[in-house]
């Protein structure tokens, strides 16, 4: 066992989202396909009196303290599953946030799997992988692909996952908006969209699959997909704007990421992704633009 550990983990990019119909539980049936990108939080575990939660970072304020906040409840499972008392399982988790909060790039998400990689450290429990990924789909639907990272297919609510091939590296740009949107908000908007439609089953793209698996730019560009993106648009119409700037900047693609409303920016090299974020910039139609590559690991240990 060691005194402190941290553990970088990456924010994600929704190249394909299909949407189900709404199930019985409330939830949708995806055909997600995650890419994670090189943008991190990273949580940092130390032994402390009681359960304590602090965060750094621009979005620092937005991110709540107490045990609702995803890393809490992750060292809170981890804990309870393998026996630990109040007093053993007592922890600071510092969380230092570059990942926009409530901006469709699994920010929290990433902070609940960091935390459960970094106790299960610092505790020395062990936890297998299998137990691992099972107690990330407890915490939430994308809470198991930010733990593998790479590049994966998400069935059932997204929690299911098939690794993908990725061979090459997609450079993007994320264009932060002014305020965040809330992801069931997004999903129930997604319904009131689809009201009296027949939602087929959600597959995956075979040319999507392809694009990465080639590290093809060009064609993940005209193959990427958002069932949400509409829903996002209803909900945060400023954002067609953000899109129109990019795609008039050179982006190969636009698009809104996962439940939004951060919009990612395909670029066809390193130099094209420098241009768009400064053109987004310049319009004045987001908060702050970022580049940053893909794949990236999943949950890591530094
Ligand atoms: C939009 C995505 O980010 C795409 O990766 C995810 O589907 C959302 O994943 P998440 O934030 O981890 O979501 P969860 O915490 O599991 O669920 C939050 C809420 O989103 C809705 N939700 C989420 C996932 C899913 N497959 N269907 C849903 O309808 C539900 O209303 C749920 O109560
Ligand atoms: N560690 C955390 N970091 C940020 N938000 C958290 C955290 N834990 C709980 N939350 C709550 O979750 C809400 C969603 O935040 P998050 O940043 O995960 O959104 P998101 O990136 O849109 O999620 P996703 O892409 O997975 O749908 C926040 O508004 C906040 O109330």
């Amino acid at each position: 066992m060691s005194a402190r550990v941290t553990v970088r983990v990456p924010a994600k990019v929704n190249v394909q989202l299909a949407v189900g119909g709404a199930r019985p539980d409330g939830f949708h049936d995806l055909a997600n396909v995650f890419l994670a990108v090189g943008l991190y939080d990273e949580i940092t575990v130390t032994p402390a009196d009681e359960l304590r939660v602090t965060c750094s970072g621009p979005d620092a304020a937005q991110v709540p303290l107490d045990r609702t906040n995803l890393a809490a409840r992750a060292a809170l499972t981890l804990a309870e599953r393998h026996g630990l008392g109040a007093a053993d399982a007592a922890v600071h988790i510092h969380i230092a946030k570059d990942i926009p909060v409530a901006g469709g790039m699994a920010g929290g998400s990433a902070d609940g799997a960091g935390a459960l990689v970094a106790c299960d450290a610092l505790w020395g429990t062990r936890a297998s992988r299998e137990e691992l990924l099972d107690i990330c789909a407890e915490l939430g639907s994308d809470v198991p692909f930010s733990l593998v990272g790479g590049a994966a297919l998400g069935t059932g609510r997204g929690e299911k996952l098939r690794a993908l091939e990725v061979g090459g590296t997609f450079h993007w740009v994320f264009a932060m908006a002014g305020r965040g949107l809330s992801t069931p908000a997004v999903f129930r908007e997604f319904d009131r969209l689809n009201e009296g439609v027949r939602i087929p089953e959600p597959v995956a793209s075979q040319e999507l699959l392809d694009a990465l698996a080639k590290g093809d730019a060009g064609a993940l560009a005209a193959a990427v997909s958002n069932d949400l993106q509409p829903a996002a648009l209803s909900l945060f119409p400023e954002l067609a704007r953000t899109l129109d700037a990019g795609r008039a900047a050179g982006a190969l693609a636009g698009l809104v990421s996962g439940s939004g409303p951060t919009t990612a920016f395909l670029a066809g090299d390193a130099a094209g992704a420098e241009e768009i974020a400064r053109a987004l910039l310049d319009s004045g139609t987001c908060r702050s633009a970022r580049v940053a590559v893909s794949p990236a690991p999943g949950a890591t240990v530094v």
